[in-house]
């Protein structure tokens, strides 16, 4: 499938590797991407990651948007898992949750998370149900960094615009219950909390990128 940037011009490995690596429709051609000799030395990534970091939390807390971010000033590879199953899928989130209900969903989101686990280091962005599974926390757990990007449920329905792409985004009531029944298990899998109340989603992605290198999860690339 062809991707097009904002300009609408064809995205490509060679042309804008970061950009590509949020639209692959197979784990392999992320790193054939990332580790691509024909990579012009001006898009060569600067920084590199010594373990997958995990984005987790619940829906809008940015982790789809801080981890886009942070691979954009760092030139790193980022995939966000929700993107992957619909490209996969050709279908959306909300086709697959109206068609063939959550659990469907579920078993691809953790079929996914299994499969990029493997094929980094790299920035994945989750989506906010993922660690609704032991078998995901698991894996999360043993395969890297997880940030656990905090927002509150009234924060949350301030930034989010259109509900309709979200099928379990309902209220706010709904969110508060969501939020607090999910609270646990985010925290059960975190390495770090950051709370992103009342902060933009650069100041978010700078705050992260100062944690993941004082961890040494993120390094100056040596060549
Ligand atoms: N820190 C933030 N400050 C303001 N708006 C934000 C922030 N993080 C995300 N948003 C906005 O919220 C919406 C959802 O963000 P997204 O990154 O998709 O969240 P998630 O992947 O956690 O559901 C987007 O419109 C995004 O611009
Ligand atoms: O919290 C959830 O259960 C979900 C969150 C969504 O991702 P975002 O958290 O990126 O919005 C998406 O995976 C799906 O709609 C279910
Ligand atoms: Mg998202």
């Amino acid at each position: 499938m062809e991707t097009k940037d904002a300009e609408n011009q064809t995205i490509t490995p060679e042309t804008n590797p970061i950009a590509y690596t949020l639209s692959v429709t197979t784990p392999d051609e992320v790193v054939s991407v990332v580790n691509s000799p024909e990579l012009k030395p001006a898009s060569r990534p600067v920084y590199e990651l010594t373990r997958n970091v995990f984005f987790v939390g619940f829906m809008v807390a940015g982790k789809t948007s801080t981890s886009r971010r942070l691979a954009r000033q760092c030139g790193l590879a980022t995939i966000d898992l929700d993107a992957y199953i619909e490209r996969r899928e050709r279908r959306s989130i909300n086709q697959i949750f109206a068609t063939e209900g959550e659990d469907a969903f579920r078993a691809m989101e953790t079929e996914a998370l299994a499969e990029f686990a493997h094929k980094g280091p790299m920035l994945v962005s989750c989506g906010g149900g993922i660690v609704l599974r032991e078998e995901n926390r698991e894996i999360l757990k043993q395969n890297g960094f997880v940030v656990y990007l905090q927002v509150t449920a009234e924060q949350a329905v301030e930034r989010v615009s259109d509900v309709s792409t979200r099928p379990l985004f309902k209220d706010l009531e709904t969110a508060r219950k969501t939020i607090a029944g999910r609270l646990p298990m985010y925290e059960d899998v975190a390495s770090v909390s950051i709370d992103t109340v009342g902060k933009s989603i650069n100041v978010v992605a700078q705050e992260i990128q100062d944690i993941l290198e004082k961890e040494g999860v993120l390094c100056l690339r040596q060549k």
